[in-house]
This record gives C-alpha cells, sequence and structure tokens, in this order.
C-alpha cells in the first residue's frame, strides 16, 4: 500500500507521539463515559457491585474468603449453583482498577445469571498496590486458579475472566508455568473484557504513581509481548477479546492488538480459538456491569461458550 493521504499511516505505536496530557486522558477510563460524568461512572460501577455482591450473598450457596495462600488477601468467595455437584464449570473473575482499587467484595456482579445456568463463579482477591507488586499480584492469581483446580479436580472446565487490569492478569494466565504449581488447570476460555496487555504505556501515566513499574517490570509482564512464546493451553481452548464501543482508541488498539497477536502461535501446536468483539453501545464500565443480567450480550456469549 502506498500512503497517497499525506497524512501518514497510523503509527504501530501511536502512544508515543501524544502529549501527556492525552496519554493520561486514553488511560483514563472514566473520561469516556458518555451517559455520566466520570465521578459519577465510578460511583455508579462500585455501587452496582456492592449490590449484586451483597445480593449473591443473601441468594446463593457460597463459601466466602477461602484462602487460596497464606497471604491474608489470598482468598476467593465461591459461589454455587443450586444443584450440588463439584462436576461444573468453573468462572473465575479478576476485578479491574488498575491494579491499586477494587476489591472481591464489590465485585460479584456475573453471579446471579451464572449460577441460574449451572455455573460455579470465584471472586478473587489479590493484593492490589501499594502493598502488592505486579510480579506478586500475578503469581497470586496463578496460585488462584491452580488452588481451584486442586480444590474441584472432576470440574467441567475452568474459564477466566477479568476486567481492565484484570483481564491482563488473566491473558498472563496464558503464559503461566503450571508445573511450579503442580497442577495443570483445566482451562477452557479466556474472556478478557476492555483489557491491558502491553504495560508500557501506563509506565507514562498517573496510574504509575502507586504501582511503580520500571520498563523492564512493563515489559515482563506485558502478555502482547509473550504470548507469542506462549505454549497453546489446549487446543480447543477459546479466548474471547472484547472493548466497548466507548472505550477510548487507546482501549481499542490494546484489545486489538492483542487479538491479532494470538493466532500467530499456532503452527502444528494446536490453537487457541481466538476472537474478538466490540460490544455495542457500551463504556468501560456498563461493559461489566451489564453481567448482573442474564439477556445481556457478554452474559450470552459466555455462556454460549461455557456450554457449547
Ligand atoms: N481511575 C480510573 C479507574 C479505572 O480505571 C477502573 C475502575 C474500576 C474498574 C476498572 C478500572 N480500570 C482498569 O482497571 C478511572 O478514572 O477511569
Amino acid at each position: 500500500m502506498m500512503d497517497v493521504s499525506g497524512v501518514g499511516f497510523p503509527s504501530k505505536v501511536p502512544w508515543k507521539k501524544m502529549s501527556a496530557e492525552e496519554l493520561e486522558n486514553q488511560y483514563c477510563p472514566s473520561r469516556w463515559v458518555v451517559r455520566l460524568g466520570a465521578e459519577e461512572a465510578l460511583r455508579t460501577y462500585s455501587q452496582i457491585g456492592i449490590e449484586a455482591t451483597t445480593r449473591a450473598r443473601a441468594t446463593r450457596k457460597s463459601l466466602l474468603h477461602v484462602p487460596y495462600g497464606d497471604g491474608e488477601g489470598e482468598k476467593v468467595d465461591i459461589y454455587f449453583p443450586d444443584e450440588s455437584s463439584e462436576a461444573l464449570p468453573f468462572f473465575l473473575f479478576f476485578h479491574g482498577g488498575y491494579w491499586q482499587s477494587g476489591s472481591k467484595d464489590e465485585s460479584a456482579f456475573m453471579v446471579d445469571p451464572l449460577t441460574a445456568q449451572g455455573v460455579a463463579v470465584v471472586i478473587v482477591a489479590y493484593d492490589i498496590a501499594p502493598k502488592g507488586t505486579l510480579d506478586h499480584m500475578v503469581d497470586q492469581v496463578t496460585r488462584s486458579v491452580a488452588f481451584v483446580q486442586k480444590r474441584y479436580p472432576s470440574n467441567k472446565g475452568i474459564y477466566l475472566c477479568g476486567h481492565s487490569a484484570g483481564a491482563h492478569l488473566a491473558a498472563m494466565m496464558l503464559l503461566a508455568d503450571w508445573t511450579k504449581h503442580g497442577v495443570t488447570p483445566n482451562l477452557r476460555g479466556f474472556f478478557l473484557v476492555s483489557g491491558v496487555f502491553d504495560l508500557e504505556p501506563i509506565v507514562y501515566t498517573s496510574q504509575n504513581v502507586a504501582l511503580q513499574l520500571t520498563l523492564e517490570d512493563a515489559q515482563r509482564n506485558s502478555p502482547q509481548l509473550k504470548v507469542a512464546q506462549a505454549q497453546p493451553v489446549d487446543p480447543t481452548c477459546r479466548v474471547l477479546v472484547v472493548v466497548g464501543q466507548f472505550d477510548s482508541p487507546e482501549f481499542h488498539r490494546q484489545s486489538w492488538e492483542f487479538y491479532q497477536v494470538l493466532p500467530a502461535q499456532t503452527l502444528c501446536q494446536g490453537e487457541w480459538k481466538a476472537s474478538f468483539e466490540e460490544l455495542h453501545d457500551v463504556d468501560h464500565f456498563e461493559i461489566v456491569e451489564n453481567l448482573i443480567q442474564k439477556d445481556n450480550v457478554l452474559t450470552q456469549i459466555i455462556l454460549k461458550t461455557i456450554f457449547q
């Protein structure tokens, strides 16, 4: 192709040409919410999460604050369908909040519609910054997945879902070395919702005040850079990359480019069945808030993937 526009091709790394202010803006999801002001969007998100969690704890069979490790913050909440069986699909959720906010206690959005269909839902806590470093969070999340496999060896598949920073943590599980954990989890699917997969730009935003990532930390923890060398977990494991229509251009680029590097490592070793979806008419927060509803598009995609 020739550049005849005079404008030039968009850079492969457009963020490197952005002013500090523009970069900050691109990586501040609440500023891209159109239905509400930024602060109200964050308040609403947390309120919906708290309400869903209160409801889930009051109405579902659950095991709360179950330790997956010795650390104080290493706990999961497990919510079960009515029928008692351990041979269930397990859906693990890693909350977002730029690795420095959020908790499992306000993140049980999808418990109601998924448990109603026979899926056990596990909401995972990890030590957010400044207490936890990113390397530590990745290790914690890895141990939480190994824990679920060990505790429920007859599971009908483990599905990992993360939102935003949590989608990054979920994607890092594509790179995990399970031999160190004495178990190979029965991973059947990944739902990566409005994620960040190349962490380098984050280093230059205010998010890094709490995170304190060096460039090396960011690169080591960027699935975008590492996933091409990863072993496919299972030839039929699904990887769904989703982004909201109203997410910022940088968030769109992050999801699209991660999806683009996924099928590259197929060759003859098996492949991840990857797909990419831009969800219509939702922003960075609604995309998860809407998981409280059974007839929402993403809820339906998740259920179809689990029960295909
Ligand atoms: N300070 C950020 C908050 C944020 O990014 C966020 C909040 C809740 C859940 C996910 C988020 N984004 C990524 O992890 C903002 O104003 O958008």
